[in-house]
């Protein structure tokens, strides 16, 4: 296993676009590394210039120490599995987990020896004399990362590749590919724009925005003290709640965050007396979603809170209730970085 090092790395096109203007990044040997970011932010350019699926007009790019910025794809050490898995339809699963190696002109003994292994940590073992055409998309995905997996990478690159399955199979499969990392412990580079599967993988998160690096740490760091207003807003589910204005100044900051987990509803509207209680605020609206609800709140001249309430609820919309932040877990931004509590 390897780590990978960019410095300075610089992507613009031709017609003068420039996606990524000058990015560091180490990526630790042996580390789960994921990528997320909207829609159009350069993960996945970033991850084909590792790959050398597309060239760097600027910087250096390091594996295990050794400068591959302007190497052959097949020179770096690394295989990449990507969102469509483009099997072979005519070829069997075993075919098709060993055909890098066949292309390669590996003894047959070694490539079948390879099959199997990567076929028992898959769990494709039953599957191998199937043809891709009678699979599940589960079963496929496993297929295009055991074609990987016999290459004994260094480095693997995946470019969202749960992204074509429905959303059990991705929460399964996400279980899976933790669990592969741990059972082969290469370095691993992943690409998503869903926050879910960043903060359940990695074991560092890389949040991009616009070509450039908002914050890199591990997830429950970047939880709990996100350093910037985006990077707030992008991690956690349902989003953090997020105000600037009066809300925002009243807390002596610029923008003013906290997230649903972390604010309690008192069902009394008129707790002020008693004490109990920040924000007067309405129920707009209530989601059940069983083992808790989200409860919609509207704050006059602030606007509406997402609160996450745990348990059976007996409020109603329309109700009158106050909303209080929990003590340590508020967020106040300044200048778009983070103020120290
Ligand atoms: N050939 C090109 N010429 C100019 N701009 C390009 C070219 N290819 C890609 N881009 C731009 O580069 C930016 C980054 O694209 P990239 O595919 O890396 O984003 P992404 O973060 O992976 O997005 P997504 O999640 O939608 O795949 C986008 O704004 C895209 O429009």
């Amino acid at each position: 296993m390897h780590d990978v090092r960019l410095s300075g790395i610089r992507k613009s096109y031709t017609s003068g676009t420039t996606v990524i203007p000058g990015l560091d990044l180490e990526i630790p040997a042996g580390s789960f590394t994921v990528l997320v970011g909207p829609s159009g932010c350069g993960k996945s350019t970033l991850l084909r210039m590792v790959a050398g699926l597309e060239s760097v007009s600027g910087g250096q790019i390091l594996i295990g120490g050794r400068d591959v910025t302007h190497l052959e794809p097949a020179a770096r050490g690394i295989a990449m599995v990507f969102q469509s898995y483009a099997l072979y339809p005519h070829m069997t699963v075993a075919e098709n987990i060993g055909f890098p190696l066949t292309i390669a002109r590996r003894p047959k003994a070694e490539i079948d020896a390879a099959v199997q292994k990567a076929a028992d940590v898959l769990q494709l073992g039953h599957l191998l004399q199937r043809t891709p055409k009678a699979l599940s998309g589960g079963q496929r995905q496993r297929v295009a990362i055991g074609r990987a997996i016999v290459r004994n990478p260094s480095v693997f690159l995946f470019d969202e590749p749960l992204s074509n399955l429905d959303a059990s199979l991705r929460g399964q499969m996400r279980v899976e590919l933790a669990d592969l990392h741990r059972q082969i412990g290469a370095t691993m580079i992943y690409v998503t724009h869903d926050q879910v599967e960043a903060m359940t993988m990695a074991d560092q998160i890389v949040v991009l925005n616009k070509g450039h690096i908002e914050q890199a740490g591990s997830p429950m760091d970047l939880y709990r003290q996100p350093a910037t207003p985006f990077v707030a807003g992008f991690l956690g589910a349902p989003s953090m709640n997020l105000f600037e204005g009066t809300l925002a100044r009243e807390m002596g900051c610029e923008t003013y965050g906290v997230r649903p987990e972390h604010v309690d509803i008192h069902a009394d509207g008129d707790g002020e007396d008693k004490g109990v209680g920040r924000w007067p605020a309405t129920i707009r609206h209530i989601e059940h979603l069983g083992a808790d609800a989200i409860v919609y709140a509207d704050v006059r001249e602030v606007g509406t809170f997402t609160v996450r309430a745990e348990g059976e609820l007996s409020l109603q919309v329309g109700q009158a209730v106050r909303l209080s932040p929990r003590s340590g877990h508020e967020h106040r931004f300044q200048g778009g970085r983070r103020l120290a509590a």
